[in-house]
């Protein structure tokens, strides 16, 4: 459920017209409902309850300082996989006890940073950063809290590019190792042991893998402790799937997620994390956008939109679909005709989607592209120099810009043309 509804025929943000933002801000613009970033959030706590649990917000998914200030003040932790997203969760507010570092290819001056400002554990994908975390730890004199990320190697069941949790992926150290890289571990002086970590993929909707993959970790905990480490905490990972359509079957919920980590780990005593990003953020938001030309084309008309594949990648990237649904809604029963709706940049790629059944629209008209409030705004470019796109946080009735669309005047300052030139 989220809170982008028709009212008077007019699609709203919680109680503020799209047509409002649109005239006040422009577009493209990205636009964030308050009430369903809340809503999802509460979700996750409420399908931990059971037990000692942090819910860390994938900061990938969406790292406007403002989205993560309000689930920072919910309680939320932040999950972060750079040096940036770590300067984006402390400056929204969140204390460093409540930040875990993720990530493959941590550097010393990232680890250096995390134990300076705090940090609640990392979460070590290989035994090479193991070794350079002990050394920075060490040169500190700190000991780093550390869960390593294991690969279970199960099928996520989901896009090739976002599966994590198969053998062939970078991600984590393959769980028949675990053993003996947790041993490695305790003998190093810089790192403390605390947990077991594990994130198997993206957008998934089916609960299955994530059974399959929590059996290992309940044995893998009990193995580890048998063996003398101290396991009390489980980071279970995140990548719970959305609907991305309003007409298909609606992905499991995460009260059903919350009781497949119960039925795994809920018997060993350990606090549990999780790592959700997409099903909190993904549809708080939208893309907000006009139409520039209808062209008629050879055989089909295209709809060309001021928003493109540099302000949402994932049609191009992954294939990914969004509903498109105009702004203003038009009479029931008036005609719809199929078009493909592209962007302006220079790529064939720039296609938002083909052959969409859409009510006559030209230029000025407004849609939206639904559920693009995660990996949406935060894998934007200025491909073909076009301006970084804006954001919006709604609440209520009221809106405010959370991110400001860049002047040229910015975009040209920030180049150097060095005086020999
Ligand atoms: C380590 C880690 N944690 C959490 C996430 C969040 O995933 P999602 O946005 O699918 O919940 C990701 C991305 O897949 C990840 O790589
Ligand atoms: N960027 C991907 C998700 C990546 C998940 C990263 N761990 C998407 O848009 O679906």
């Amino acid at each position: 459920m989220d809170h982008f509804n028709y009212v008077d025929g007019v699609l709203h943000a919680e109680d503020v017209p799209l047509t409002r933002i649109a005239a006040e801000v422009g577009t493209p613009v990205y636009v964030y409902s308050t009430a369903t970033l809340t809503r999802h959030f509460k979700l996750f706590q409420q399908a931990l309850d059971w037990t000692d649990h942090l819910v860390c917000f994938a900061v990938k998914s969406n790292s406007n300082l403002a989205v993560l200030k309000l689930l920072g003040d919910l309680g939320a932790g932040m999950d972060i996989v750079s040096a940036g997203e770590y300067a984006r969760a402390k400056a929204a507010g969140v204390p460093g006890e409540r930040i875990v570092f993720s990530g493959v290819g941590k550097t010393a001056a990232e680890m250096r940073m995390a134990l300076e400002g705090g940090i609640r554990q990392f979460n070590v994908e290989s035994e090479p950063e193991m070794e350079l975390l002990s050394q920075v730890a060490s040169s500190m004199g700190v000991t780093a809290p550390i869960a390593v990320r294991v690969n279970p190697d199960v099928d996520a069941k989901t896009h090739e590019k976002i599966a994590t949790g198969k053998s062939e992926n970078k991600f984590g150290i393959p769980i028949a190792k675990a053993r003996e890289v947790y041993a490695r571990a305790a003998a190093l002086p810089g790192i403390e042991v605390v947990g077991i970590d594990m994130h198997i993929g993206s957008q998934l909707t089916d609960l299955e893998p994530y059974r399959l993959a929590y059996a290992k970790m309940a044995e893998l905990t009990r193995a580890l402790r048998a063996d003398g480490h101290d396991i009390r905490r489980l980071d279970m990972g995140g990548g719970l799937g959305i609907p991305y359509r309003r007409d298909n079957n609606a992905p499991p919920l995460p009260i059903e997620y919350g009781q497949v980590i119960r039925d795994a780990v809920g018997d060993l005593g350990c606090e549990i994390e999780i790592e959700p990003g997409r099903n909190i953020s993904g549809n708080a938001g939208i893309l907000l956008s006009s139409v520039i030309y209808l062209k008629e084309g050879e055989g089909r008309d295209f709809l060309i939109l001021d928003a493109a594949m540099n302000d949402l990648i994932r049609p191009a990237m992954y294939s990914a679909h969004h509903d498109i649904v105009p702004v203003v809604e038009q009479a029931p029963g008036a005609p719809v005709a199929p078009y493909d709706v592209v962007g302006p940049v220079c790529e064939t790629g720039d296609t938002f989607e083909k052959a969409v059944e859409l009510p006559g629209l030209g230029a000025g008209d407004l849609v939206a592209l639904r559920s693009a409030g995660a990996y949406g705004a935060v894998m934007a470019s200025e491909y073909n120099s076009r301006p970084l796109v804006p954001e919006v946080l709604v609440n209520g009735d009221q809106f405010a810009v959370i991110r400001a669309r860049p002047t040229l005047e910015e975009m040209l300052g920030r180049d150097t043309i060095p005086e020999w030139l």
